[in-house]
């Protein structure tokens, strides 16, 4: 295997890094200054016959285009919207994700940005931190979660893992997704706008495709309305970001919680003056127990390929 070319995308988990170092002849794309990118590709196309992505810097065509004997894109990632499987279809390149090993601590982290919203766990934070309790109470502002009714866009994995924990806090579960599920206690919508009418909390945990860039627009917020919550775990581009921004600045959506943004790791200047928003810096996966699942599932991948095994988790 040490001969074998890995490119790697940029920085990611350090145990990953260090075990494609000790496995695979590894190249470090972030290391080359940009301009030298091309020159670096080409000198190496030979040898990289891998490439690991996440869910920040994927593979596009160019990339994929010039390297001749790429094999495989090993993403660690669930999502794959920054590769062009297209592409990667038409050249017979393999592609993983890591799905199933983060699903949990993704929907833990959108229960704790519906309850960290609901309850203004940050700014009763700094309340305290900054001293201003002695001078009298916080205020009653803050909402209820139990028995809420939540709506979810997405009822894959994730958004189930979610829709269970809301159960548990008393919630009833609505969802629109493409497909019905033949699941009898929670409601059904074809229709987005539908299930935004009728939930205080929408949790958008979709994977990002053509068809959801932007599911949630205008409309879909004024849906919501001036006493709903928005929280995306999915991708930033599921949201119109602008429309999300006037929507709370207007005081036509009660608040946000996001870990995912529309060009991270920018995020919209007004957000970040706003107290009735969560902001979180993609994070949903990121323990360190879930890391190390995930930098797991990336290495069996490629030691599969590489001794022609059946792939643990192929995308294509
Ligand atoms: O966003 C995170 C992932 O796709 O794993």
């Amino acid at each position: 295997m040490e001969s074998i070319g890995v490119l790697l995308m940029c920085p990611m988990y350090s145990y990953l890094e260090q075990e494609l170092q000790s496995r695979f002849n590894l190249f470090k794309l972030w290391q080359q200054p940009p301009s030298k990118i091309p020159e670096f590709l080409k000198s190496n196309q030979r040898t990289i016959k891998a490439v690991v992505s996440n869910a920040r810097v994927g593979a596009d065509a160019q990339l994929i285009d010039s390297l001749p004997n790429l094999e495989i894109v090993a993403s660690f990632s669930v999502g794959f919207d920054k590769i062009d499987l297209k592409r990667c279809e038409e050249k017979g390149i393999r592609v993983t994700n890591t799905p199933d090993v983060l699903t949990d601590d993704v929907a833990d982290l959108g229960i704790a940005l519906i309850l960290a919203v609901l309850r203004k766990i940050c700014p009763c934070d700094g309340f305290v931190r900054s001293g201003k309790w002695k001078d009298g109470d916080f205020g009653l502002s803050t909402k209820q979660f139990s028995s809420k009714p939540v709506g979810i866009v997405g009822l894959g994995r994730i958004g189930s893992a979610i829709a269970k924990r809301a159960q548990a806090f008393g919630c009833s579960i609505s969802y629109h997704s493409r497909t019905q599920k033949p699941l009898k206690h929670y409601k059904y919508y074809d229709n987005i706008v539908d299930l935004a009418k009728n939930c205080s909390i929408l949790v958008v945990a979709c994977s990002l495709t053509d068809e959801t860039r932007h599911i949630v627009n205008r409309e879909v917020i004024d849906a919501l309305g001036p006493r709903g919550i928005l929280i995306n775990v999915g991708r930033g581009a599921h949201v119109d970001e602008p429309e999300l921004v006037s929507a709370l600045l207007e005081g036509r959506l009660a608040g946000a919680g996001l870990d995912v943004y529309e060009d991270e790791p920018e995020v919209p200047d007004p957000l970040l003056r706003l107290d009735n928003v969560l902001l979180l810096p993609h994070v949903g996966s990121d323990t360190v127990e879930t890391c190390n699942s995930m930098a797991d599932l990336v290495l069996a991948n490629l030691e599969a390929h590489f001794n022609s095994r059946p792939l643990p988790t192929p995308v294509i």
